[in-house]
């Protein structure tokens, strides 16, 4: 059994890359003791707190963060009517920290995944691997074999073309998780005591044209290149469906990203995932989506963008009128979704106005 690291006497790292341009946005239910084990690592960047659920309990942040708390009232207060988009009683709740943000980074972890151990014993900076990931070129046009050409000791292989080894400006970032895998509730429950201890140690890009399954537990990027597509829809309370949050945003945003040239990569860094959340549950929360994926699949695998849209927030509107169009036969359900996909977009360029238009030079 993978345990997780020790930091304990790690010192808070002295040169936090990116420390003033990215936030980290955790959703929370549950107090966030968790932070205490990813201090070395974590403490010298501002969190965005996302609490879910009952607004009056208070949620204890461990000393020495620097943080901003936002409960439902908070979310009420700052979208008004808008705030309908926003998913109440899921982690789908924390895309509400990437539209308040105002960083070009974000990093987002849930507050049951700790600091991994890597296979020689030393704790795992996750944070640090994200970063890395996404200040390096993706190669989603033509696969390398040997993995990421750009980590040291390693390059493009004979036969890669030397036009395509510029590559792409990478949007995401998907790690991977130790000790309990993000199944799908059927799976957990066919393999209750399953536990993932093989550390890959590789980090790819996704090749365009290829959708994923992304989760949002352990998940980074370029608010700038990709923020406006990050929406983990509606989820959780009055809602069919649960725990298809991130994999909707997934898809949406691979195909976003397909589209304009942006890159995605799944692999390192690696967390610790400690809970298994009860089977049942998930399985009452999943059903449905585990029905309508083999129809949502096609729906994205068919997406078709017009080259007028050549920003993210035109391609996500393109894109929820296909929803509106193809996925509302399947169920109302894609209706309500398609109108809240637009409700995000409107939120989104409120809180985040597009920098003022200069006439004559002048703002
Ligand atoms: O109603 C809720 C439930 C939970 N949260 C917070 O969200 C994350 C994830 O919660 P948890 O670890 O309990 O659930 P998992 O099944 O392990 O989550 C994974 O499945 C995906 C389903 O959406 C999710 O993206 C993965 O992370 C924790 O931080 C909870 O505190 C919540 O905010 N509201
Ligand atoms: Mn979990």
């Amino acid at each position: 059994m993978v345990d997780p690291a020790n930091t304990v006497g790690i010192p808070v790292n002295p040169t936090p890359l990116l420390k003033d341009e990215l936030d980290i946005v955790i959703p929370t239910i549950r107090n966030l003791d968790f932070l205490e084990m990813w201090r070395p690592f974590l403490q010298p960047y501002h969190l965005i707190i996302v609490q879910d659920g009952d607004p009056t309990k208070k949620i204890h942040v461990p000393e020495g963060y620097d943080y901003e708390l936002y409960n439902r009232n908070d979310v009420n207060r700052i979208l008004g009517p808008k705030a309908s988009c926003i998913s109440f009683k899921d982690s789908a709740c924390r895309c509400f920290g990437y539209m308040v943000s105002k960083k070009k980074y974000v990093f987002t972890i849930d507050d049951d995944c700790f600091v991994a151990k890597d296979p020689s014993g030393k704790a795992v900076n996750a944070l640090e691997q994200h970063i890395k990931n996404l200040l390096c070129p993706s190669t989603p046009l033509f696969f390398n074999t040997l993995y990421d050409p750009y980590r040291e000791g390693a390059d493009f292989v004979r036969g890669y073309p030397f036009s395509l080894r510029e590559g792409v400006s990478t949007a995401v970032s998907h790690g991977l998780w130790l000790n309990i895998p993000d199944y799908d509730a059927p799976t957990q429950l066919v393999k209750p005591k399953e536990r993932n201890t093989r550390y890959v140690d590789a980090v790819m890009t996704i090749p365009k044209g290829t959708l994923f399954p992304m989760c949002g537990m352990n998940l980074a990027f370029d608010r700038d290149l990709i923020g406006p597509a990050m929406y983990f829809g509606l989820m959780g309370d009055g809602q069919p469906i649960g725990r298809y949050d991130d994999m909707w945003a997934g898809w949406c945003i691979k195909v976003i990203c397909d589209h304009l040239g942006l890159g995605v990569k799944t692999g390192l860094p690696y967390i610790y995932h400690s809970k298994a959340s009860n089977p049942f549950v998930n399985l009452k929360k999943e059903y449905k989506g585990i029905f309508w994926q083999e129809d949502i699949i096609p729906f994205f695998q068919n997406v078709k963008l017009s080259k007028e849209a050549t920003s993210v927030q035109q391609c996500y509107i393109e894109l929820s009128k296909m929803v509106k169009e193809k996925l509302s036969p399947l169920d109302p359900y894609f209706d309500k979704l398609a109108d809240a996909m637009v409700t995000w977009i409107e939120a989104w360029d409120e809180l985040n106005p597009p920098a003022a238009a200069t006439v004559n030079g002048k703002a």
